[in-house]
């Protein structure tokens, strides 16, 4: 079955939609109301989720238009997803540059160790599928050096490295923008035996 992307006019009330979910989201995590204004507040967005989940769009598959939509780091219908802009860099690699919120908060004040693991793996599976192999994660090693910051821009940047076979490798980093890294990634990502894909 042929799935068709949104529309136009869909695909912008969408991102708008999604943008000021992701403020709510943000107001949600820092409010400081009282527990009343929070009840009214509860009650009304109680009524407006059944508005919205009264119609729901079939999933998206591998390869068609709308695919990423519903990605939990780049999707731009997942107010969930920071979002983040990936740049593909000419010598290959790809780069994204985020300034978190409080709503990836781990410890008091900074990001959540699975956050930055959430980013540095969709950026490692990016830059895989760039070159041509694309897979599922099987392995991710995650190592933290310094704490990551929200507030304030955060740089990560992923390559590949090598394949065997259906295997490949690709290794990325998240670091302030004068070059101090925060986190570094490795992972290995499979191309499944099902997957119709060219390796
Ligand atoms: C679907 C394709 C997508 C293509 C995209 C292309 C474009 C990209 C563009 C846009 C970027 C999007 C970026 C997304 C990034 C996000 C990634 C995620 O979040 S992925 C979700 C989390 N990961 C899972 O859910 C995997 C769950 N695991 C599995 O499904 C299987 O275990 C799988 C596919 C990983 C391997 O299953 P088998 O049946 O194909 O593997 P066997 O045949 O047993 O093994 C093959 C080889 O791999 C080794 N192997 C298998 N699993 C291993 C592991 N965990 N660690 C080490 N080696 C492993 C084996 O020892 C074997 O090695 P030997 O050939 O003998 O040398």
């Amino acid at each position: 079955m042929t799935l068709e992307a949104p529309s136009a006019s869909t695909y912008t009330a969408l991102l708008a939609l999604v943008a000021q979910t992701r403020a709510l989201m943000d107001a949600v995590v820092a409010t400081g109301a009282d527990d009343e204004e929070i009840a009214a507040v509860t009650e009304e967005l109680r009524a407006l989720t059944e508005r919205l989940d009264a119609v729901r769009r079939p999933p998206a598959e591998v390869g068609e238009p709308r695919w990423l939509m519903g990605n939990a780091v780049v999707g731009a219908a997942n107010p969930f997803a920071p979002p983040i802009e990936i740049e593909y860099l000419p010598g290959g690699g790809v780069r994204a540059e985020q300034v978190f919120r409080p709503l990836h908060e781990g410890p008091p004040g900074l990001v959540h160790g699975g956050v930055s693991a959430m980013v540095l793996d969709h950026l490692l599976g990016t830059a895989l599928g760039a070159v041509g192999r694309g897979g599922l994660t099987a392995s991710l090693t995650m190592t933290y050096r310094a704490p990551v910051p929200f507030g304030t821009p955060v740089v990560a940047t992923a390559e590949y490295t090598r394949s065997e076979g259906r295997k490949s490798w690709a290794d990325g980093r998240m670091a302030l923008p004068d070059g101090t890294v925060l986190v570094e990634a490795t992972g290995l990502f499979i191309t499944p035996s099902w997957f119709p894909g060219e390796l």
